[in-house]
């Protein structure tokens, strides 16, 4: 019988204690490897989203802006990668701050205008930024150029707005520069002129809050690929605090009578009044005198509001700015300025015939003579016609005797092949103002009365068409009311002038607008109303229909000086009746009726009293037709032609 095995017994060793923890921490590992390994995803995965969310906002975060094309901010590497590192061959134009390139960003194919503010050297580029960056944001309208976004470190002071391109780029550069064939279609100069109108409708009226653009000028004014127009640079745009504004345009103005020089319509008073400006801390740079001078820029810097200003900084008063403001008249002004004239006649600038002896007056002085002068020589540079008032004579004698006149010619331009060229609008300006002297000693000009200064320029040209001898320089002078002019101002203007910051937008005082094309009032120290733009848009009409600059010499000499100060001319010819001689030859296709109303519109913008000037609102009923436009003030109405001449030279016998 098998028996029954059975194993022996083993005893069993209960492994021992370290052993059984070793166990248990392998059996732990795996959790607690788990574990770590999820806590550092979700750490991943948070510091993830936190760089992304980071990066993301910094390039496209959209804005509390309630356009339709929201704005972004785009990183400055991204703006740099599409604009080819801001290659000069993407170069559109170049402004008072800086250039505008073309650019693409490489995920879109949406072309791009990228404007690059140089505020390397004064805060003005980055008080600029923030203004357009303010401004444009609460905009929405065709005809104004939209804003897509920006780029901004104040650290490296790198300030960049980016535009939607417009390809034809600006109507100074399509009409002025490149004169495109497109332009000389009447149609398409008249919609232009209505699309501003409109734009500035939009600006003034419709858009919440109404602003106002401060610097309707062609270089403004940009053309998309249809020839559309829509306005542009919001840099010295301001808040139109309606009631402030409009209570203030009449009663402040007159307030400002002791700001306004006495003007009388010459250029030496508003020359000068620029130059007192600078006699009294002012500072010009002027780096180019071949620039017109509507590509200068009146930029009033308040002391105060203007650290790039202060003594810290290094700059002194009169000091020159910066390179970047190269092509500017900076007027630094404030509340300092009351009333401290210097020792001196403030007409002294124009007898110191030495620039160099450190006088801003003197640079000024140049800029706007050398300016003159080196139009006339470059357009007629073997005209020795210009170089003496015996070459005057010539041109005079002309007309009596043709047969010598080769003849004199030929001895004259013998005689003065070697001599320097006597520059008679040099002598022509003082003997102008060498006669406003004499006028002012006799007291004429003192007479204030309580009168507004318009209605004594008024006065003065209904005085000046009763007499009938004029001086050759005072008809062509009329039109330059303004347009040079930056006058005297108290401290009540300057506290006055700064209208309160509201929405973040800037309300420094420390901004004018462009050489001829400022309004009289504002370049004299007012305050920036509306009707400033009304005034520009004038200007801008002017320009559009003639395909002129507002100052310019070219062609045959004659109708050239007549020509060569656009309001002027406009406004002599309004009175000969013979306004349609102010359109473009080059136009085509012309609407004659169409031009008149143009023309007439633009005269009404520059009459020289604000509330006088019609509101955007009414000019785009008078471009559509829906209202007639009214007459034209007195100051246009025919009367004896003008004696505008050269003045003969009298001759012994
Ligand atoms: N959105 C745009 N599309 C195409 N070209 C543009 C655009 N914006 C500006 N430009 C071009 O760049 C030029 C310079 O513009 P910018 O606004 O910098 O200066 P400006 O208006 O000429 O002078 P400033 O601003 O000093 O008065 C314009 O004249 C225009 O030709």
């Amino acid at each position: 019988m098998p028996s029954r095995f059975s194993p022996p017994e083993i005893a069993v060793e209960s492994p021992p204690q370290h052993h059984r923890h070793l166990h248990n921490s392998f059996n732990l590992l795996p959790p607690l490897l788990a574990a770590v390994v999820t806590m550092t995803l979700i750490l991943l995965t948070v510091l993830t989203i936190f760089i992304y969310r980071k990066l993301s906002r910094n390039r496209t975060a959209p804005s509390e802006s309630p356009r339709h094309h929201p704005c972004r901010r785009f990183s400055y590497s991204l703006l740099r990668r599409a604009t080819s590192s801001f290659s000069p061959s993407n170069r559109l134009g170049h402004g008072g701050f800086g250039s505008v390139y073309k650019g693409t960003f490489p995920s879109s194919a949406q072309p791009l205008a990228v404007k690059v503010m140089n505020s390397s050297n004064s805060l003005q580029g980055e008080r600029e930024f923030d203004n357009e960056l303010s401004l444009s944001r609460a905009l929405d309208s065709p005809y104004i150029v939209p804003l897509i976004g920006f780029s901004s470190d104040s650290r490296k002071k790198r300030f960049v707005l980016v535009y939607e391109l417009m390809e034809n780029r600006s109507v100074q550069d399509a009409l002025l520069d490149r004169k495109c064939e497109e332009l000389m279609v009447w149609s398409r100069r008249f919609s232009v002129i209505e699309d501003v109108a409109k734009g500035l409708e939009y600006l003034h009226h419709f858009c919440d809050p109404p602003f106002i653009h401060g610097d309707i000028k062609p270089s403004n004014i940009l053309l998309d690929g249809e020839f559309k127009a829509k306005i542009g640079d919001f840099g010295l745009a301001r808040l139109k605090t309606g009631d402030l504004v409009e209570g203030l345009e009449e009663d402040e103005i007159l307030m400002k009578e002791d700001a306004v020089v006495e003007d009388n319509g010459s250029i030496l008073a508003e020359t000068e009044s620029v130059l007192t400006g600078f006699e009294e801390g002012a500072s010009l740079t002027v780096a180019d005198s071949h620039r017109s001078p509507e590509s200068c820029v009146l930029r009033v810097l308040d002391s105060e509001a203007s650290p790039a200003l202060s003594p810290e900084m290094g700059l002194e008063k009169g000091s020159v700015l910066s390179e970047g403001l190269s092509d500017m008249v900076s007027v630094k002004s404030g509340r300092d300025l009351v009333g401290n004239k210097k020792g001196g006649s403030r007409r002294d600038w124009w007898w110191k015939q030495d620039p160099g002896v450190g006088s801003e007056s003197g640079r000024v002085k140049d800029y706007v003579m050398e300016w003159i002068g080196n139009e006339i020589r470059k357009e007629r540079p073997k005209n020795e016609w210009l170089a003496s008032p015996s070459s005057v004579d010539i041109i005079n004698d002309c007309k009596v005797s043709s047969s010598s006149v080769e003849q004199k010619k030929e001895k004259i331009r013998k005689k003065e092949k070697n001599r320097r060229p006597r520059e008679w609008w040099k002598e022509e300006f003082c003997e102008e103002l060498s006669k406003k002297k004499k006028k002012k000693k006799r007291g004429l000009s003192s007479s204030n009365n309580g009168e507004k200064w318009w209605q004594r320029d008024e006065e003065m040209v209904e005085r000046k068409k009763k007499k009938n001898n004029r001086g050759s320089i005072d008809w062509w002078l009329d039109g330059f009311s303004g347009e040079f002019k930056i006058g005297r101002r108290n401290s009540q203007d300057w506290a006055s002038g700064d209208i309160p910051k509201s929405g973040g937008i800037s309300s420094t005082p420390s901004m004018r607008g462009t050489v001829c094309y400022i309004a009289p009032e504002y370049g004299g120290g007012g305050l920036l109303s509306e009707k400033c733009d009304v005034y520009s848009f004038g200007v801008l009409i002017l320009v559009v229909i003639s395909g002129r600059r507002p100052l310019q010499v070219t062609g045959s000499p004659m109708s050239e000086f007549e020509r060569a100060n656009l309001i002027s001319w406009a406004r002599q010819l309004a009175c000969n009746r013979r306004l349609l001689e102010l359109v473009d030859p080059c136009i085509h296709s012309l609407d004659k009726d169409q031009a008149l109303v143009c023309i007439t519109i633009a005269l009404l913008c520059l009459q020289r009293s604000p509330s006088k000037r019609p509101s955007m609102k009414e000019i785009v009923e008078m471009l559509s037709g829906e209202t007639e436009p009214p007459h034209l003030p007195f100051e246009f109405s025919p009367s004896p032609p003008s004696n505008f001449r050269f003045k003969p030279q009298k001759k012994g016998g």
